[in-house]
C-alpha cells in the first residue's frame, strides 16, 4: 500500500491532500450507507459525531470526516491527541480547515463521550509502539458504548467506527500493541482504503475491526507496483477441467493407519477425489483392508504394510501425489514419511506425520524438499517450530509485530518446503517468501469449519490439487480457499463428511461464473 501511495503521488496525477479527501469522504459515505437512518433527521436535535484525531495522517482523515459531517448538518466534536502544530502537512491542512468550522478539544484530561457515532482517527498504519496513556481513553469508550447514546443530556456512544484500522492494532500483523484491550471492545465498522491490510485478516484484526468496508481512493492505476508476494487466496481458473483421461488429472496416494481408526484417511481420500484427482488410492496395512473395503467405492484400496511395500508401490510413476498423516499412527508415520519423501513426489504431511517428529524437527527437515507441503494447526506447528510458536505467543511490543505470516515464512524457509499454518486466518508460505492468506473471517467467516475431521478434508483437497499438478503454493492456497468456500456454502450444521460432498456445488458456481465472463 505504501509503495502504491508513493508512486501515485510521485506521478503528480494525484496529491496526498486529494487522497486524504477521498479517504475522509469514503468514511462518511460508508457511515451513511451502513446506517441509512443517519440520512434522515434525528428525532431530537441533530446527529452527533465525536472524532478522535491522532498525530499523523490518520488524524488528518479524521479532520476531513469532521468537516464533511458538519457540512451535512451533524453536530461534530473533535478531540485531538498530540500537538496539532506538529501534524504532517496534509493532516495539518485539514486540521486548519476544520478550525475555521469548529474547535479542537484535548483528548487527554476531562472528556465527555457523547455521540451517535464515535470515529477513531487516532492511529492508522503508522503506529509503531504502544501508547499507554491512551488506555483510560479506551476504557471510557468501552463504558460509553455499553451505556449507548440516548439523548443530548446523557453520556454514551451508539456506534464505534475506525478509520483504516482500530487504533492500537498493528496493521502489519493484526496484533494489538495497545488500545482496545481484552475488555471486549469491538468496532462496529472499520473503513479502510484501497485494499484490506494484512492486519485486518490475521490474529485479533478480524474480530476487533468488526464489519470491514474498503473504499476505492483511486490508487488502482498504481496497484501493479504493490508487493505481490502476499496475496489473498482465492479460486483458480485451473480448477475447471477441460477434457482429458483420468490419468491426466493425476493419481493420489493417501496412506492410512491400522484397523478401527481409518475415518480420517478415508475423509482425506474422498476429498482428494472430489477435488478432481483422476484416481485416488488409499494404502492401508493389510489388517485394515476389510474395514476400508466396506466403506469405499470410487476410492481404490491397496495393502501397504510397511516402508518396503510403499517403496515398491511408488515405483509406479503415475502416483504423483502422496498424503500422509490423517489417522496414520505415529510409528507408521516415522517409518513411511522418509520413504515417501525420498520418492520426490508432491507430498503433503499433516497430523501424525508432523507430530511423529515432535522435538526432532531436523529429522523431518532433512528429508523435506520443495514439492512437499506441511499443513500444521497451531499445536502441530509448535511441535516442529517451538521458537516461532513462542514468538507468536509473546505479547506484541512494537510494530510491525511478529505475525502468523512471519511465522509461516520462517517455518517454510527452515523446512525447505511450503507451510500452511491452519486457523480461521490460514497463512501459506514458501521457502522463497511468497505467501497467501486464506482468511475465513468477517463476512467470509466459516465458523462451522471448526469441526472434527475438517483438517483431514483440507489435507485431501490439497493433495487432490497436487495430483492435478498444481504447484505446492497454488495447491495449498486454492485448497484452503475451496475448503472454506465449501463450508460457507453448506452453512450451519456442517460436519466434515459434508465438505467433499459440497465441492461439486462450488465447482458448478465457478463454471457458471467463468461462462458469464466468457459472454
Ligand atoms: N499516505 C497516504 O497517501 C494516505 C494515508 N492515509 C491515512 O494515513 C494513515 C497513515 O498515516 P501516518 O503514516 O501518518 O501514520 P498514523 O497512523 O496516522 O500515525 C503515525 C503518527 O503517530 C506517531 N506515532 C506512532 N506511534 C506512536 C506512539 N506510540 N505514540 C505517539 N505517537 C506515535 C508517529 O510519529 P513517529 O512514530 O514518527 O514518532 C506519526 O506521527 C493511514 O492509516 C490512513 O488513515 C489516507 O489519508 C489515505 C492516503
Ligand atoms: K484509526
Amino acid at each position: 500500500m505504501r509503495a502504491v501511495e508513493t508512486a501515485a503521488m510521485e506521478s503528480r496525477q494525484v496529491t496526498g491532500l486529494e487522497l486524504m479527501e477521498r479517504a475522509g469522504a469514503g468514511v462518511v459515505k460508508a457511515i451513511l450507507s451502513n446506517w441509512p437512518e443517519y440520512r434522515g433527521t434525528r428525532r431530537s436535535g441533530r446527529w452527533r459525531a465525536t472524532i478522535l484525531c491522532g498525530p499523523g495522517n490518520n488524524g488528518g482523515d479524521g479532520y476531513v470526516v469532521a468537516r464533511l459531517l458538519s457540512q451535512v448538518n451533524w453536530e461534530v466534536t473533535v478531540l485531538a491527541y498530540g500537538d496539532p502544530a506538529r501534524l504532517p502537512p496534509d493532516a495539518r491542512a485539514n486540521h486548519d480547515r476544520w478550525r475555521k468550522i469548529g474547535p479542537v478539544g484535548r483528548l487527554l484530561g476531562p472528556r465527555l463521550l457523547q455521540a451517535d457515532v464515535l470515529v477513531d482517527a487516532l492511529f492508522g498504519t503508522g503506529l509503531t509502539r504502544p501508547v499507554d496513556e491512551l488506555a483510560p481513553v479506551f476504557e471510557d469508550i468501552h463504558a460509553a458504548l455499553q451505556e449507548g447514546f440516548s439523548g443530548p443530556n446523557s453520556p454514551g456512544i451508539d456506534r464505534l467506527v475506525a478509520i483504516d484500522v482500530p487504533s492500537g492494532l498493528d496493521a502489519d500483523s493484526g496484533r494489538r500493541l495497545c488500545g482496545a484491550d481484552e475488555q471486549g471492545l469491538i468496532y462496529d465498522l472499520t473503513v479502510t482504503f484501497h485494499r484490506r491490510k494484512i492486519g485486518h485478516l490475521l490474529a485479533d484484526g478480524p474480530e476487533l475491526s468488526g464489519r470491514l468496508h474498503v473504499v476505492d481512493i483511486g490508487l488502482e492505476p498504481w496497484q501493479r507496483l504493490a508487493d505481490d508476494s502476499v496475496l489473498p487466496a482465492g479460486p483458480d481458473a485451473r480448477l475447471q477441467k477441460r477434457g482429458g483421461h483420468k490419468y491426466d488429472h493425476g493419481h493420489a496416494l493417501i496412506l492410512g493407519g491400522g484397523a478401527g481408526r481409518g475415518g480420517a484417511a478415508r475423509l482425506a481420500a474422498r476429498a482428494a477425489l472430489r477435488s478432481g484427482a483422476g484416481l485416488v488410492t488409499l494404502g492401508v496395512p493389510p489388517e485394515a483392508l476389510p474395514e476400508n473395503a466396506a466403506r469405499l467405492d470410487a476410492v481404490m484400496l491397496a495393502p501397504l504394510a510397511d516402508a518396503q511395500a510403499l517403496e515398491q508401490a511408488l515405483r509406479d510413476s503415475r502416483l504423483n501425489a502422496i498424503c500422509l498423516g490423517p489417522a496414520l499412527g505415529l510409528e507408521r508415520a516415522r517409518e513411511l514419511v522418509p520413504v515417501a519423501l525420498a520418492a520426490g513426489r508432491a507430498t503433503l504431511l499433516d497430523a501424525d506425520a508432523l507430530s511423529a517428529f515432535a522435538g526432532l524437527p531436523d529429522a523431518l527437515f532433512s528429508h523435506l524438499h520443495e514439492r512437499a507441503v506441511l499443513t500444521p494447526h497451531e499445536g502441530e506447528f509448535a511441535r516442529l517450530f517451538p521458537d516461532l510458536a513462542q514468538r507468536l505467543a509473546a505479547p506484541a511490543e512494537r510494530g510491525p509485530a511478529f505475525s502468523r505470516l512471519d511465522a509461516a515464512r520462517m517455518a517454510a524457509a527452515r523446512a525447505g518446503c511450503t507451510v500452511l499454518l491452519k486457523g480461521p486466518d490460514t497463512v501459506i508460505a514458501t521457502p522463497r517468501g511468497q505467501a497467501r492468506i486464506a482468511a475465513a473471517v468477517g463476512e467470509d467467516a466459516a465458523p462451522w469449519l471448526a469441526t472434527a475431521g475438517s483438517g483431514d478434508v483440507l489435507a485431501g483437497i490439497v493433495t487432490g490439487l497436487l495430483a492435478r499438478s498444481f504447484a505446492p503454493l497454488d495447491a495449498a492456497a486454492t485448497g484452503a480457499w475451496l475448503h472454506a468456500e465449501a463450508a460457507r456454502r453448506f452453512g450451519p450444521g456442517l460436519i466434515a463428511e459434508d465438505l467433499p460432498e459440497i465441492l461439486p456445488q462450488v465447482f458448478r458456481r465457478l463454471d457458471a461464473e467463468a461462462s458469464l465472463r466468457a459472454g
